[in-house]
C-alpha cells in the first residue's frame, strides 16, 4: 500500500489573494505531489493512475478550500450535467490538467510532464502556470518568462514523441525545420517560451485542459497562439473537446498558417 505523506501547507494571504500566484502556488503544489508519488515505487498503468488521481484530488481539495465561489473544469473529474451548467454560467473557470504527459510521467527519470492550472474568466484566460517539477520550473502569467532570442539555425518544430501528426513532417520540410519531439502539450508550448523549439503545431486531438493553462503563459510571454485555421482558441465550451493548437514565436505564424490553409492537417 503506497504511503501518503504529502501535506500542501497553507498559501500566504498574498497567494490567495491574487489569481496569478495563487494558480502556480497549486500547481507546485500538484508537482510536489506527484514527485512524492513517483517516489513511491510504483510502475506502469498503476503510476499513471496513482499520478493522475493524487493531483486530481489535491487541486480539487484545495480550490474547493480557497475558491469555494468558482467552477472547475478537470481532465480527471467525471463532469455531470449539473456541473457543466454551472461551468457555463460561472463568472471564474478553472481549467486544471493535474498530470499532463502521463505517459512520460510513468517512465522515469523522464522529465516532460507538467502541472497545468488556468482560470479562465468573463470569456478569457486571465491567468496561468505550468509546473514542470522535474524541472524545478514553474512558468507564470505572474511574472511572465521572458523568451529569449531563437539559437536555432534551423526552426524546431516540437511535437508529440509517441503520436506526430504526418502532417507537422510536412510542414517540417517546407519550413526546413527539424521536429523535437517530446510528451506532454504544457510541456511543448513552454519548450517555445524557453528556446528548446520555435514552434507546436497540433492536430487531431486534445482537450481544453491540455492546452489552457500553457497558451494562458505563452500569451503573457508575447508568443503568437491560434487554432490552426489561424481562428482564437476559445474555452469553457459546452464542448471542451479543443483538437489543435498553435504556439509560435510570432515570426513563424505566418508561414505556419499559410501551409495549413494550402495543405490541410489531415
Ligand atoms: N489525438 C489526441 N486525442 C486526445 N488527446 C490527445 C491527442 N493527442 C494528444 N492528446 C493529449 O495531449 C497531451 C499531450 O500528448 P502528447 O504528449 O502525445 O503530445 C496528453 O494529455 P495527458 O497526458 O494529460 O493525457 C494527451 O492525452
Ligand atoms: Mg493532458
Amino acid at each position: 500500500m503506497a504511503s501518503v505523506t504529502f501535506e500542501p501547507g497553507t498559501p500566504a494571504p498574498e497567494v490567495v489573494g491574487d489569481d496569478h500566484l495563487f494558480a502556480a502556488w497549486l500547481a507546485e503544489a500538484a508537482g510536489r505531489r506527484l514527485l512524492e508519488v513517483r517516489a513511491e515505487g510504483l510502475e506502469g498503468k498503476e503510476l499513471k493512475d496513482a499520478g493522475d488521481q493524487a493531483a486530481h484530488v489535491l487541486l480539487a481539495e484545495l480550490l474547493a478550500t480557497y475558491r469555494p465561489d468558482d467552477a472547475v473544469l478537470s481532465e480527471e473529474a467525471l463532469e455531470t450535467a449539473a456541473d457543466k451548467d454551472a461551468r457555463l454560467t460561472a463568472d471564474k473557470v478553472w481549467i486544471v490538467d493535474p498530470l499532463d504527459g502521463t505517459r512520460e510521467f510513468s517512465e522515469p527519470p523522464r522529465d516532460d510532464w507538467a502541472v497545468h492550472v488556468a482560470l479562465w474568466q468573463g470569456g478569457t484566460l486571465v491567468a496561468g502556470a505550468v509546473a514542470q517539477p522535474e524541472l524545478g520550473e514553474t512558468f507564470t502569467t505572474g511574472a511572465p518568462p521572458v523568451v529569449p532570442p531563437s539559437t536555432a539555425t534551423r526552426p524546431r518544430i516540437a511535437v508529440s514523441r509517441t503520436r506526430p501528426p504526418a502532417f507537422v513532417q510536412a510542414l517540417a520540410e517546407e519550413l526546413d525545420a527539424e521536429l523535437v519531439p517530446m510528451g506532454s502539450a504544457g510541456v511543448k508550448m513552454m519548450s517555445v517560451v524557453r528556446d528548446v523549439a520555435d514552434a507546436y503545431v497540433h492536430a487531431g486531438g486534445q482537450y481544453e485542459w491540455d492546452s489552457a493553462a500553457p497558451v494562458a503563459v505563452a500569451r503573457a510571454a508575447g508568443l503568437f497562439t491560434s487554432r490552426v485555421d489561424g481562428s482564437e482558441l476559445v474555452y469553457n465550451q459546452a464542448d471542451v473537446y479543443l483538437p489543435d493548437v498553435i504556439v509560435c514565436r510570432p515570426e513563424l505564424s505566418e508561414r505556419i498558417l499559410a501551409f495549413i490553409a494550402e495543405h490541410g492537417t489531415d
